[in-house]
């Protein structure tokens, strides 16, 4: 079967991948307006095109957070890939390796830190957190992936408790007894220890997040690392002003694929207030949503720095491991070059909001 677009393989995983994990994978909170409005909130936008403008060679690099990368386009932080491809994330790493993009792991990966990094050792990436209850436990971690060479920690927001999602209520998902989130080998007693630990969660013990974490927490994180600190999951202009005056290095405008607060904005319907308070002194990135390099390009038409995929990255790993998600991300360079060129920006500094057409939003 050839795959032309990142659709197919969203049909590839649901026809291949059992019930409980591609409900997993496919959810969205409650009503699933929040994850359905990512993805058509990018169709509402239409784009003015300019023309004769000699797009004969195109340059679709950009830079994260300083480093270089092959095209404004990265991998966001998802949970439990060895549910899709029996060599997890370790084939995740070696993809964003190969196509020199960034790939935020997530702190539920099913493989280790040190076997995604032994497996990709010239990788860029980053490192999602979360914060739990019991605080030296996220420090252990911090100093874990700063000795293993990530460049920035990503501190999720969005989560003080987990979304309701209904499918996986229904089917009781939880991860199979065969995987397990490796990170917190050796670790678990201080997860289930934590007072409040309850029945497991997606089998990771309950309620060991803190729902008590406030701004104070950033300067908590700040003072124990030397990693840049981007924030993932803020929506307002209110927030993005106090994550600058918090000093930290990016935001990640994201709903968490709608996995949270069901009826919130999708995320790029948040992304131009946040770009317009921030001007410019911190990076802004978006997920949630982005399925085609003309979604990408109208990202950071919109001010992005750089898009994360969230699930198009499980479906590529659902079709052939390393192999599949880079053709995902091909894919995508490609659309998103040819956007480009159909636009008449010949680089990424040459997109800019003249190309998005107001009048229709
Ligand atoms: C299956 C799945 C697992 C996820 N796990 C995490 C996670 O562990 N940490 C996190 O910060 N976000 C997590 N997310 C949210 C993603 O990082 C991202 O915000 C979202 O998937 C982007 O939307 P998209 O899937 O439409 O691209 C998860 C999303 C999905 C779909
Ligand atoms: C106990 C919390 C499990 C969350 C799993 C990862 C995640 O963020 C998701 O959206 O799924």
């Amino acid at each position: 079967m050839a795959m032309v677009c990142l659709t197919d393989f969203e049909e590839y995983a649901k026809e291949h991948l059992s019930k409980a994990t591609w409900d997993y994978y496919a959810a969205g909170a409650d009503e699933c307006c929040t994850r359905d409005d990512n993805l058509l909130a990018y169709k509402r936008i239409r784009l003015r095109p300019r023309i004769l403008r000699d797009v004969s060679v195109s340059d679709t690099r950009t830079t994260v957070q300083g480093t270089e990368i092959s095209f404004p386009v990265g991998i966001a932080p998802t949970a439990f890939h060895c549910l899709a491809w029996h060599e997890g994330e370790v084939a995740t790493a070696r993809a964003t390796e190969a196509l020199n993009t960034c790939y935020i792991t997530s702190t539920y990966s099913t493989c280790s830190v040190e076997e995604i990094v032994a497996a990709a050792p010239n990788g860029y990436r980053w490192f999602q957190l979360y914060v739990y209850r019991d605080r030296k436990l996220s420090e252990q971690i911090v100093h874990r992936v700063e000795g293993l060479g990530y460049k920035a920690l990503v501190l999720t927001v969005d989560v003080p408790y987990t979304g309701k999602r209904r499918n996986d209520i229904r089917n009781q998902f939880k991860l199979p007894p065969h995987l397990k989130v490796k990170n917190f080998d050796g670790l678990y007693h201080m997860l289930s220890q934590q007072e409040t630990a309850g029945p497991e969660e997606y089998g990771i013990p309950a309620n060991t997040l803190d729902p008590s974490i406030s701004w104070k927490d950033i300067h908590w994180l700040q003072s124990i690392t030397r990693l840049p600190v981007i924030i993932k999951g803020i929506l307002t202009k209110e927030d993005a002003e106090l994550a600058v005056e918090h000093g930290v290095q990016g935001i990640i405008v994201s709903n968490h694929g709608g996995r949270q607060l069901d009826g919130g904005p999708a995320s790029i319907d948040a992304l131009s207030e946040i770009v317009d308070t921030v001007q410019g002194r911190i990076e802004v990135y978006v997920d949630g949503g982005i399925r085609t390099g003309s979604d990408v390009l109208k990202a950071l038409a919109l001010g992005a720095k750089c898009v994360f995929i969230g699930r198009p990255a499980v479906w590529g790993l659902a079709y052939k491991g390393e192999e599949g998600v880079r053709e995902v991300l091909q894919i995508l360079n490609d659309e998103f070059r040819l956007s480009m060129a159909l636009s008449g920006c010949r680089n990424v500094a040459e997109i800019n909001r003249n190309l998005i057409q107001f009048s229709k939003l």
